[in-house]
């Protein structure tokens, strides 16, 4: 668990920027920051990244893979996204092709503009701000930092942006976000932060322990018909954990995902059983069963 234990920032002798705070996260979280301009969140989020030492405080657990993406993407470069992502890549271990095939693979997600073979310096803003979220995914991380990363995506991205989330949260890894709007912040994070006067309060928010919402869906053969297709639901967008319980599959699915999952299991002749909701960890009861595929 990454902890941050009052914590302070100051800048040269300048105004204290943060001031004690406190702030844990554990995988599997997703967290919004909020706050106003210049309120502290790109500080307190380089201090979480490993970017920016504080002043006083500590932070600890700081967990190995960690992917950033900064609420500003300057690439004034010659080469080209893909040679930039496969460069980056092999920086963090992965073979040229690996990190090619990734690269490429994320890109190709995020429907980059502009082509991945031309010079970055000729990307428009919200491009580079795709190439930007590429490099952050290379490795999948354990803790995903990510500074006003909505701002400049057009609407499809904005939907990949948010299946990202999910998919690092999924595999238990920590994404913790900045942005201005409410909306945003209500619709992605399973808990906010809110910064003001440089101190760090809980939001009361929806939900507790920063947690995505998530459902437990129980499918099981049509009674009568044509035999459900198999489908490969740990691959599936959105499904957290996948167990079969005697001839019915349980999925406990992010919330956000819900409706996108239960369409795939009826097109696929899959039949609901129950579908409830804010089935937790120790509460999954398709947990201790066969996982899946
Ligand atoms: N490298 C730096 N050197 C000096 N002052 C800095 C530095 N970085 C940030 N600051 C100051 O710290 C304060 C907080 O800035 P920060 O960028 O963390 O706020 P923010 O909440 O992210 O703002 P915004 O919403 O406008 O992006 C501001 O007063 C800013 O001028």
């Amino acid at each position: 668990m990454l902890r941050c234990e009052a914590v302070g920032k100051r800048y040269g002798g300048g105004r204290w920027v943060l001031r004690d705070v406190d702030m844990e996260v554990s995988g599997g979280d997703v967290l919004a920051v909020v706050g106003g301009n210049g309120s502290g969140k790109s500080t307190l989020l380089r201090i979480l990244a490993g970017l920016s030492r504080p002043t006083t405080g500590s932070v600890s657990g700081r967990p190995p893979r960690i992917g950033y993406v900064p609420d500003r993407f300057t690439a004034p470069d010659r080469i080209s996204s893909l040679s930039y992502l496969t460069h980056l890549g092999r920086i963090r271990g992965m073979s040229a092709s690996a990190a090619r095939t990734r690269g490429d693979h994320l890109l190709e997600r995020l429907s980059l503009v502009g082509g991945r073979n031309a010079a970055l310096r000729t990307l428009s803003k919200g491009n580079a701000q795709k190439v930007a979220l590429a490099q952050a995914l290379l490795v999948p991380p354990d803790l995903l930092v990510l500074d006003e990363p909505w701002s400049g995506l057009d609407a499809s991205a904005h939907g990949v942006l948010a299946e990202f989330i999910g998919e690092v949260a999924a595999q238990g890894g920590a994404v913790v976000f900045t942005d201005h709007r409410e909306a945003i912040t209500e619709t992605h994070a399973g808990g906010a932060y809110v910064l003001g006067d440089g101190r760090v309060t809980p939001h009361g928010g929806r939900h507790t322990g920063g947690r995505l919402p998530m459902v437990e869906l129980v499918l099981a053969a049509p009674p009568a018909g044509t035999p459900p297709i198999e489908v490969d639901w740990s691959g599936t967008p959105g499904v957290v954990d996948s167990a079969r319980r005697g001839g019915e599959i349980v999925l406990r699915v992010a919330r956000e995902h819900a409706d996108a999952v239960l369409l795939t299991a009826l097109r696929h002749r899959w039949s609901v059983v129950s579908l409830t909701g804010a089935a937790d960890e120790a509460g999954f009861r398709g947990g201790a069963g066969r996982a899946v595929r």
